[in-house]
This record gives structure tokens, sequence and C-alpha cells, in this order.
């Protein structure tokens, strides 16, 4: 699998408090990034990505290098996640993904019946496939200079399983669900496939020099607690399980977060899913979050990303409340979901610096 994070001779890691905060270490002040921080948002990244290609974007090292950096020019952010899209998977699997203008992720030919399972490809080779997203990770790493850790992430089966299926965005999933009640078989064995991918993907990120990594389970919410029990979580935590075993063996430790997007009906088994932390949409209060995970795991969010549109001290009182609610230690702060495309910039910087100078306080007391 290539080199060890260790042997790329990496620069010093200056800000630690996100992999502190991850393993529920003290910090100074609480850590704050948020989820889609290179986007379209910042005017730099809209001039940047002009005309290009989204996943062609994708495939560019350099691209994704600097789309990695842009947003910690502008905010003390204190991680970088590393610039590149969940369905890289599907693509490397053999199906075609298109970003569509307006539209989003469109694929032409989605899965529709089990028989289509023979289309995809039955052994990825993970480093041909993905090797551009590795070489994204180690040029950003190298870049980042050791300012803050940098973030790998991956699709959940159940997320990614979706998109197949639906061929993009839905409201309802339910084609996808379709499968779950029809094709249980089918739907386990394109689940245990994705998640094959995925932990070979997760530690080749880890190789290449990523510091943590987060699983994003975007479609947990359109599961029920029956369903997500048997089609989400035994996967989530195969995945961790997996790609943990692999990189104690090479006496690596790495911080997992699991994001279930409305998934709370799930909150005490994610929390004993061998992640170390949990992130959180915006619909859990932090003070029953806490009571719920029993302090087993670090949490993560998960202010209102609409909440931006907030005057600044109202965004001010917003962070104070979500951080007496989570305390200091063990938290990091992010938004419930990504941010959105309209939002100002600024508000942005007033989030992150609300975040840091009201847990300063709040550690002083
Ligand atoms: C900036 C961006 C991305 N993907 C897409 C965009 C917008 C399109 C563009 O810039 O042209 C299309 C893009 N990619 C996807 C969507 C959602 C489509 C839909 O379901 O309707 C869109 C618009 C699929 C996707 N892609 C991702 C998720 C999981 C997170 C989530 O729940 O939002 C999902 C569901 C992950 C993702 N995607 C991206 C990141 C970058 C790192 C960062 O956070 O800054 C990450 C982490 C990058």
């Amino acid at each position: 699998m290539g080199g060890l994070g260790g042997e790329k001779h990496f620069p010093k890691l200056k800000n630690d408090t996100f992999l502190c905060a991850c393993h529920g270490q003290e910090t100074n002040h609480v850590p704050v990034w948020c989820m889609r921080q290179a986007g379209r948002y910042l005017p730099e990244f809209r001039e940047f990505r002009a005309g290009k290609d989204f996943f062609e974007t994708c495939r560019s090292p350099a691209a994704c290098c600097e789309l990695t950096l842009q947003p910690l020019r502008r905010f003390p952010f204190d991680a970088a996640i590393i610039f590149s899209d969940i369905l890289v998977i599907p693509q490397a699997m053999g199906m075609d993904v298109q970003m569509v203008a307006g539209k989003g992720p469109t694929f032409p030919e989605p899965l529709k019946e089990p028989e289509d399972l023979l289309l995809l490809q039955p052994k990825v080779d993970v480093n041909k496939e993905l090797g551009y997203v590795f070489k994204a990770i180690t040029l950003t790493r190298h870049k980042l200079d050791g300012k803050v850790p940098l973030i790998g992430f991956t699709g959940a089966p159940w997320t990614l399983m979706a998109y197949m299926i639906e061929g993009g965005g839905s409201t309802t999933h339910s084609k996808a669900k379709r499968w779950l009640y029809r094709h249980p078989e089918a739907s386990h064995k394109l689940l245990k496939m994705l998640t094959d991918v995925i932990v070979e993907y997760l530690l080749g990120q880890v190789a290449a020099g990523a510091q943590a990594l987060q699983v994003f389970e975007s479609h947990a919410g359109c599961l029920g607690p029956v369903e997500f029990q048997e089609f989400s979580l035994p996967y989530l935590r195969d995945i961790a399980r997996k790609v943990k075993d692999q990189l104690k063996e090479s006496g690596q430790d790495v911080p997992m977060i699991v994001f279930a997007k409305d998934g709370h009906y799930g909150l005490e088994d994610l929390s004993q899913s061998h992640y170390e932390v949990v992130g959180l949409d915006w619909t859990i209060d932090p003070r029953s979050a806490r009571e719920r995970t029993g302090g087993k795991v670090s949490l993560q969010g998960n202010m209102d990303p609409c909440a931006l549109y907030a005057p600044k001290e109202r965004i001010s009182e917003i962070v104070k409340k979500m951080l007496e609610g989570f305390g200091t230690r063990g938290y990091i702060a992010n938004l419930g979901h990504g941010l959105y495309p309209d939002m100002d910039p600024e508000n942005v910087g007033a989030f992150v610096e609300a975040v840091h100078t009201h847990s300063r306080h709040l550690n002083l007391k």
C-alpha cells in the first residue's frame, strides 16, 4: 500500500487541538472546521472552478490541494478536509458519474435490478483507480506545512448505494429503499462490496498522509431504526473495526468520525461503533446528545448551517449556547451539515471566531 505517513517526512504539526479533541483530551480552545469549507460560498473557489469539469478537478492533485487550502487562508480553521467527493468510489467500481450544473451528481446508467451488480468491477484496484486522491492528500499534507491536520473522508456504504440506484440526489430515496425491502440479499451484497473498497480506500488515505477520517452516512435519515440496524450500522462498524485493526498492526492511531445525518435514533449505537467521534446534525440538542452517548465518544457539530444567515451578534450567541451545551472537552465545533453556496464568508469567519473566543472564556471559568 505504499509508504506509511511517517516515511514521507511531513512537516511537524503545529496545531493539534483537533486531534486532541478527537481523543477527548483537554485543549486551550475548542477546535472548529466546517463541512464543505472548500466550496462555492468562496469567490476564489468559484473563480478557480469556473469552466472546469468537477470530477476532472477531483482528479488533479494540484487543484484539490489548492481548493483544500483556500478556506485556511481566510479563516483560522483547526482542520483541513481534502477536496474530493464521495462519488469517486462508484466511479472506481466502474460507474459513470457526471456533475451536471444546476442538478448535481448524475449517473446516466444507475443500478436498476440485482443483475446489474454484475456490471460492477468485482475486484477494484484501489491504488490504480483512486491513486489520484492519495496523491492529492500527500501533496496537501506537505503544502499545509503542519498548520492543521488533514482529514480524509469517504461516503458510507448505504449512502453510496443510494446514489448508485437513485442515479443522483433524491428526496424519498424510494428506488434505493425498494432494494432494501425487495432485494435484501442483493442489497447486502452491494453494501459488502462497497465496504471492502471503502476500507482499502481509507487505509490508502492514511498511508498517503490523512491524519483523521470521516465517514459520511448522509442518507441515514431516510432509514428508520430497523433498516438502519440492518443496512447501515453493521457496515459502519465493520469499516471502523477493519481500518483500526490494520492501522494497529503498523502502530498508527488515526481518529475516525462517523456522521450519520438525521440518524438520531442510532446515536447510542453509533457511540459504540469503534469511532472516536460522532458527528451530529442540528436536530439534536447538545446536552441530550452528551447524555445519550454517555461520555464514550467525542462529539462534533452541530449548528444549523442556516444560522449563518443571522447577524454576527446572533451567531455569537448561538455558538455560546452550543458550547455551554456540549462543554469544551471532547468537542469539535462544526455545522450540522455543509455550507450552502449563498452563505456569506464573513459570517463563516464570525462563527470560527465565536467558537475560539467563547471556548477560551469557558475554559478560564
Ligand atoms: C464543492 C463540492 C463538493 N462536491 C460537490 C460540490 C459542489 C459542486 C461544485 O463545486 O461544482 C458536488 C456534490 N456532491 C454531492 C452532492 C449532493 C447531491 C445531492 O444529494 O443532492 C453535490 C451537490 C454528493 C456528496 N459529496 C459529499 C457528500 C457528503 C457530505 C454531505 O452530506 O453533504 C455528499 C452527499 C462530500 C464532499 N463533497 C465535496 C467535499 C469537499 C470537502 C469540503 O467539505 O470542503 C466533501 C466532503 C466537494
